[in-house]
């Protein structure tokens, strides 16, 4: 198909010659004589040239007003101005604004083709990028799968998109493209121009989480240097990602309770209220509303936040996507690790399929890095895959988490949730330790505060 390129001249003579010249380079040629015309063309008729070719001055008003409206509304194209002599401020400011070129007038045929091209050159660039950027990313379609569960995934999201929604809960196991979606519906959704700013609420103590997303002013507590502004204000405008809020102290959850409300918030020892507009995203493993029934999560943060709920499926229970979610990484990693793989056995599918994926896609991302980067030809290799026994086929065996010497083995089967792996080896490393916290909280790499919050997570009694 031919480019297009549009000309806006209003000398009839030169337009007309313009138009024939390109025309004869395989140029679809769209000649506009005012200002009004070209604005109709491009802006309501959303013609789409990948170059326009324009004079400066027109009868209607100067073409550098049409550039900037133009600018916003429009795909990656570039813009040459033609200028009378003198007409050199315009033109600087044509560059500012991001012109691609100047040429004065009258100019010669040879030197416009040449810019001609290289503008050409620049916009189609700009449009691959973009064509990627919103392929990988963005979009819905970055969660991959053709079964039905991922395709009523891909609908709702679709929905939310154009939603103007303040808080929205994503459930599912672990690896399931929580975080994913996320990113999905604030880079495509009402709030996209603003900030993503994350926080996991498991990494950090009750004290630490609050100062972190209310942020606090000079002085509030103890080592509180300076003022700082929380996420719910560095996020306004934007999206906050709450990844595990199901691990969120329940006092600290009726203060995000509040702030989703009002959509006000006051920083530790402030006395200022502060608006905030900020879009929450909540995301976590639990199954809430048996959090609420145990106490352990507010039953009014669970409503608000269930007016838009997206369960996320396991892997398990739409195998029918492992083939969709397995070529793109296998290309992913060739392109990493310089492999060539090409040629997934049909016994690589059966396992795969048969597998019970208790870390749904990451694990699934796992495996087809490993098995890509140990390939020795073009074959997928079988004998890395590592799946253990399929669930169906037999039960396969239980495993317990054992000591060997001075390394803890975990059963990575999902028979033990990471929870109580963290609790296990805490209680492990304390009674090797005897109990000593410091000691402790060095051999597991932490601080001792850190470590104290855990025991009293998990209820740990020393
Ligand atoms: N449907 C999908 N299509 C493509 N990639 C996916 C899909 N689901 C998950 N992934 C990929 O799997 C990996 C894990 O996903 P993600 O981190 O979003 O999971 P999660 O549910 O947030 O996990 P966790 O609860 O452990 O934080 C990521 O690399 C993500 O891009």
């Amino acid at each position: 198909m031919a480019d297009t390129i549009l000309i806006l001249e209003d000398e009839s003579l030169l337009g007309a010659e313009l138009r024939r010249h390109f025309q004869r380079q395989d140029w679809e040629v769209c000649l506009c004589s005012s200002l009004a015309e070209a604005r109709h063309w491009l802006l309501e008729q959303q013609l789409d040239p990948l170059v326009v070719l324009s004079d400066m001055s027109l009868g209607d008003g100067n073409a550098l007003s049409l550039l900037e409206e133009v600018r916003k509304a429009q795909r990656p194209q570039e813009w040459i101005f033609l200028t009378g002599y003198g007409s050199i401020p315009d033109s600087v400011q044509a560059l500012r604004l991001g012109a691609f070129d100047f040429l004065e007038k009258p100019c010669d045929l040879g030197r416009l083709d040449l810019v001609v091209q290289g503008a050409a050159r620049s916009a189609r660039a700009q449009r691959r990028v973009e064509l990627m950027s919103s392929s990988v990313g963005q979009g819905v379609d970055a969660f991959v799968g053709r079964s039905e569960a991922a395709e009523r995934v891909r609908a709702l999201l679709q929905r939310l998109l154009t939603v103007p929604f303040s808080a929205l809960a994503i459930t599912g196991e672990t690896g399931t493209g929580k975080g994913l979606v996320a990113r999905i519906l604030h880079q495509g959704g009402l709030h996209r121009d603003g900030p993503m700013v994350e926080i996991n609420c498991a990494a950090l103590p009750k004290e630490l989480l609050e100062s972190e997303l209310f942020g606090h002013e000079a002085g509030a507590f103890t080592g509180a240097k300076g003022r700082r502004r929380g996420l719910l204000e560095q996020a306004s405008g934007g999206t906050l990602f709450l990844d595990e809020l199901g691990e969120m102290d329940i006092e600290l959850q009726a203060k995000l309770l509040k702030a989703i409300e009002d959509k006000r918030i006051r920083r530790l020892g402030g006395e200022q209220e502060i608006q905030v507009d900020v879009q929450i995203i909540a995301a976590t493993h639990r199954n809430l509303q048996q959090r609420v029934e145990q106490g352990s999560f507010r039953e009014d943060l669970y409503h608000r936040l269930s007016v838009f709920q997206l369960e996320l499926p396991a892997l398990r229970e739409r195998l029918d996507d492992i083939q969709d979610l397995v070529w793109p990484l296998v290309h992913e990693f060739n392109l990493k690790a310089n492999r060539r793989v090409r040629h997934i056995p049909p016994e690589v599918w059966q396992r795969l399929r048969q597998h019970h994926w208790p870390g749904n896609v990451r694990e699934l991302r796992n495996v087809v890095e490993r098995c890509v980067l140990l390939a020795e030809d073009e074959r997928f290799p079988l004998e890395w895959l590592q799946l253990g026994k399929s669930h169906e086929a037999e039960p396969v065996p239980v495993m317990k988490a054992e000591v060997q010497g001075d390394a803890l083995v975990l059963p990575l089967d999902g028979s033990m949730a990471l929870d109580e792996m963290e609790k296990h080896i805490i209680e492990t490393a304390l009674t090797r330790h005897g109990n000593n916290v410091v000691a402790t909280a060095r051999a597991l790499g932490t601080t001792r505060e850190t470590l104290r919050y855990r025991l009293q997570k998990y209820h740990i009694k020393i």
